[in-house]
């Protein structure tokens, strides 16, 4: 079967714009698909069912259960924009590439393993270069700006937005905003061109600046307004995303032809949809040295346990596969699988088990492991950063010290616990040569999308083929590690650990799986991440 949405095999396929706005493309373009639809196949009706420019999602539905997330376009609130051949069919590098614009009707499905008789499902649309464009270089004003923490490739991601749009678009004007969105209306910006950004990747953080809170939305949009930006490309985690969709829907009530892309960026893997975040690769990496530093530590002394804590607020996919990937690993722990210190099947058991097969062990710890142990007076209640986030105490701290209490005082057996916390340092590295691939397509799809008039978007991989994604899709939920999965199967087999779950805990949490915060309309759910 063919890789095109409209096949034969999928014959006499309706699709219906149901609440979008216009075709990208505009009417005339998108009447010409249609015919060019009709002569491949002979059986395609498209029926328009109206435009609208609220902000309820643009799905486009077919036959066979076919479902399209689409996302916003400029021509949905500005219906006469002149369109312009894209630059890139002029460019030497690329006029050999055999189809290099995208056909406005691909999309990729985020579901891949399916039956036979299963609907068809949800799909994004494809990105990637289009045809025509919505801006002629010579008038785009862009920005970029980087949100929320750190992660390893956020100065690569900067320096191909800024080359992508100079070497592909001949765009001159790209603007950095210093320090997060509150930048936008306090601070200097700096100009970025593809000689100041040149040796950027080379370094850890991001060279804008990068904060927590101050989102004021009017004033962020006031800013972009009166700089005349009209493409803004916002870095960030799910916080940023969130903070994207306002200043989109901003832009839009005051009729602004601002294209807003979002490019997602979080250590933690958290957000949903996508395959996986850009720098997740690096941080496993990294975490992997610490690990080792642990297992050395405690292979060298009589009982000795090397403990770990990585980051992962919510999501403990870090020290997932930081754990699946070193092997060194006897117990991982996660905040997504409840454990329990005491008593039979508990972590001091098991430890004791442990220490006296292999006289060693080794733990690694999520730093949102267990944070309902933790006693009140311990737990920071209520205590939060600038953008709202739970502040958490240090875990690591705390097991280490319930740990020694355990062996020295009830089980009278010495033993020599080493505490490592390289949180910060995997954070601030700079990219490996994965990421920094992955962070040129992120890049370079965005700016992709921007110059052909999508809005309103988050870039991103799903099944291995970039896709626009509508801000909704990313801000619902949160990924996360599915302890019924076949992946948290994998490392149970491989780090030998209880699962520390009781019959019923397991039930819960098929539950929790079966009934997911997205349950799609026709009956697909989402999640379907990392398995
Ligand atoms: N619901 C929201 N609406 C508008 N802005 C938001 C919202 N949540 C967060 N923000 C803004 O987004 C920015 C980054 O948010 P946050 O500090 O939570 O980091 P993040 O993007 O989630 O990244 P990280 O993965 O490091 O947590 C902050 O400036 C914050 O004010
Ligand atoms: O100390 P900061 O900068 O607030 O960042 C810590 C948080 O950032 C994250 O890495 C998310 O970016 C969390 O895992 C962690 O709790
Ligand atoms: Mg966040």
């Amino acid at each position: 079967m063919g890789s095109a949405p409209f096949n034969v095999g999928y014959a006499a396929a309706v699709l219906r714009l149901c609440c979008g706005g216009a075709p990208p493309d505009g009417d005339h373009r998108f009447k010409k698909k249609v015919a060019w639809s009709n002569s491949r196949n002979g059986f395609l009706e498209v029926a328009i069912m109206g435009v609208e420019s609220d902000s309820k999602p643009k799905i486009v539905t077919g036959e066979f259960g076919y479902t399209l997330e689409d996302v916003p376009h400029l021509s949905d609130y500005l219906p006469h924009l002149p369109t312009y051949p894209n630059p890139l069919q002029d460019n030497p590098a690329y006029s050999a590439v055999r189809q290099y614009f995208v056909d406005f009707d691909d999309t990729v499905a985020q579901k891949i393993v399916v039956h036979k008789d299963m609907p068809r499902g949800v799909h994004f649309r494809r990105a990637g270069p289009r045809q025509r464009v919505y801006f002629e270089s010579d008038d785009v004003h862009a920005c970029i700006v980087t949100c929320g923490g750190l992660c390893p490739g956020l100065n690569t991601v900067i320096r191909e937005i800024v080359c992508g749009l100079h070497h592909m678009y001949g765009v001159k004007s790209v603007l950095g905003i210093n320090g997060g969105y509150r930048g936008f209306y306090s601070k200097n910006t700096i100009s970025l061109t593809p000689n100041t950004v040149n040796d950027i990747h080379k370094r850890g953080g991001t060279v804008l600046g990068t904060s927590r809170g101050g989102h004021d939305t009017k004033k962020i949009v006031d800013s972009i307004q009166d700089r005349g930006i009209n493409q803004v490309y916002i870095i960030g985690g799910d916080g940023t995303q969130k903070g994207a969709a306002v200043i989109f829907e901003e832009i839009k009530r005051r009729g602004l032809k601002v294209a807003v892309a979002g490019i997602p960026k979080t250590i933690d893997n958290d957000i949903p949809v996508i395959d996986k975040s850009f720098g997740f690769d690096s941080a496993v990496e990294e975490a992997e040295r610490a690990i080792t530093a642990a297992h050395v530590e405690a292979t060298s002394i009589e009982n000795g346990i090397g403990l770990v804590k990585l980051m992962g607020r919510y999501s403990g996919f870090i020290a997932m596969y930081a754990t699946l990937a070193s092997r060194d690993v006897d117990c991982c722990l996660i905040p997504e699988s409840p454990f329990y210190l005491e008593g039979t099947g508990g972590l001091f058991e098991y430890i004791e088990k442990r220490l006296k097969e292999n006289g060693h062990m080794v733990i690694v710890i999520a730093e949102g492991a267990g944070q309902e142990l933790l006693s009140d007076s311990l737990r920071s209640i209520n205590q939060q950063d600038a953008s709202g986030n739970k502040l958490l105490q240090d875990v690591g701290l705390w097991i280490s010290q319930r740990i020694k209490d355990h062996f020295s005082k009830q089980r009278k057996m010495t033993i020599n616990l080493k505490y490592i916390d390289p949180t910060y340092m995997i954070r601030a590295i700079p990219s490996n040569a994965s990421d920094n691939v992955y962070c040129t397509l992120l890049a370079q799809s965005a700016v992709h999308g921007a110059m052909a008039g999508y809005t309103g978007f988050t870039v991103g991989p799903v099944n291995g083929r970039h896709a626009y994604i509508p801000f909704h899709r990313i801000n619902e939920n949160r990924n996360k590690v599915v302890i019924t999965d076949r992946m948290w199967a994998r490392l149970l087999s491989s780090t030998n650990q209880p699962s520390f779950l009781s019959p019923k805990d397991v039930t819960e949490a098929r539950k929790r799986e079966k009934a997911p915060s997205v349950l799609l309309e026709n009956g697909f759910v989402d999640g379907e991440h990392m398995k």
